[in-house]
């Protein structure tokens, strides 16, 4: 039990890595509230799924690119379970889409979900952590794409490289606070997000072939990281980027 009795938020958690990483801290004996933008259906079976493991949880809606959805969820965790331990910034979306012809609002739609939604949502965990005055863990879903490029992704992948950056500085401004920040850095994890891309099935063989052990990856292979990350065993562990890919990024030849 890596997170006995702790308190875990995590946004975007009625599906896919959101939803592994919530079950996960859960499995380690967190309570946990989840954000979720509309799936009411996910979110339910979050909770209840978590709730069969003996804890509690509860599931609060909201639209992360919307500045007041991040004090909401705070303050909604806050009057569930009193504190906030751990909080996980997981939502976002990759719509793929051509750079010549790209959209203003694509752009400007993922750059507010991933990228602005992420710095509201952790500035409000953040600051309920300060108050407590014991500390805390902050955990970004980033990507391999902080990395490296993607064609179709010119409007995502900045905001993954964004997430990581926001993590190396609040590393450095929570310090002081005993609040450690530091994201995870999935490759390929087959979810919802990526299932219309997948579909292509020699692109989908060319992705799994790329990775050393073999398959591509799926969400509860982000539960563990986090989970450690999030846990006392990674105490004097801050501003770190933990790549979780299969080992495709160091895949040169
Ligand atoms: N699947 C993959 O290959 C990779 C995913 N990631 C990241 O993992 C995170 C989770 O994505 P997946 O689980 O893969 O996909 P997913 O589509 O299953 O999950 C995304 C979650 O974010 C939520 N969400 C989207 N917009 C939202 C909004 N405005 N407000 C609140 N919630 C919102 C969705 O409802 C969903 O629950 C994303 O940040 C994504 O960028 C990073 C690297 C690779
Ligand atoms: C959605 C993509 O399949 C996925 O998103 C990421 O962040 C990865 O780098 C993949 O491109």
């Amino acid at each position: 039990m890596l997170l006995k009795d702790k308190v875990v938020l995590v946004t975007g958690a009625s599906q896919g890595i959101g939803k592994a990483a919530a079950i996960g801290c859960a499995q380690h004996g967190a309570d946990v509230a989840i954000n979720y933008h509309s799936d009411e259906a996910g979110a339910a079976d979050a909770v209840a799924q978590i709730e069969a493991l003996g804890r509690r949880a509860i599931a609060v809606k909201g639209d992360v690119a919307q500045v007041e959805t991040a004090q909401a969820f705070v303050d909604a965790a806050v009057a569930a379970f009193g504190r906030v331990d751990v909080f996980v910034n997981n939502a976002g979306i990759c719509p793929f889409h051509a750079f010549l012809d790209m959209p203003p609002e694509v752009m400007e739609r993922t750059m507010k979900v991933n990228l602005f939604g992420a710095y509201y949502m952790v500035q409000a965990a953040a600051n309920q952590m300060v108050k407590q005055g014991d500390g805390g863990a902050i955990i970004a879903v980033s990507s391999i794409s902080a990395l490296v490029g993607g064609g179709m992704q010119t409007h995502y992948t900045p905001t993954k490289a964004g997430v990581h950056s926001l993590m190396q500085s609040t590393a450095i401004a929570l310090g002081k606070y005993g609040i450690r920040c530091n994201s995870v850095l999935p490759g390929t994890i087959e979810t919802a997000i990526n299932k219309e891309d997948l579909a292509d099935v020699a692109k989908r063989e060319y992705m799994a072939g790329r990775i050393p052990l073999g398959r591509l990856g799926e969400p509860d292979d982000l539960a563990g990281p986090i989970v450690f990350l999030a846990s006392d065993l990674a105490r004097y562990v801050t501003g770190a980027a933990l790549l979780v890919d299969g080992g495709a990024f160091v895949n040169l030849q």
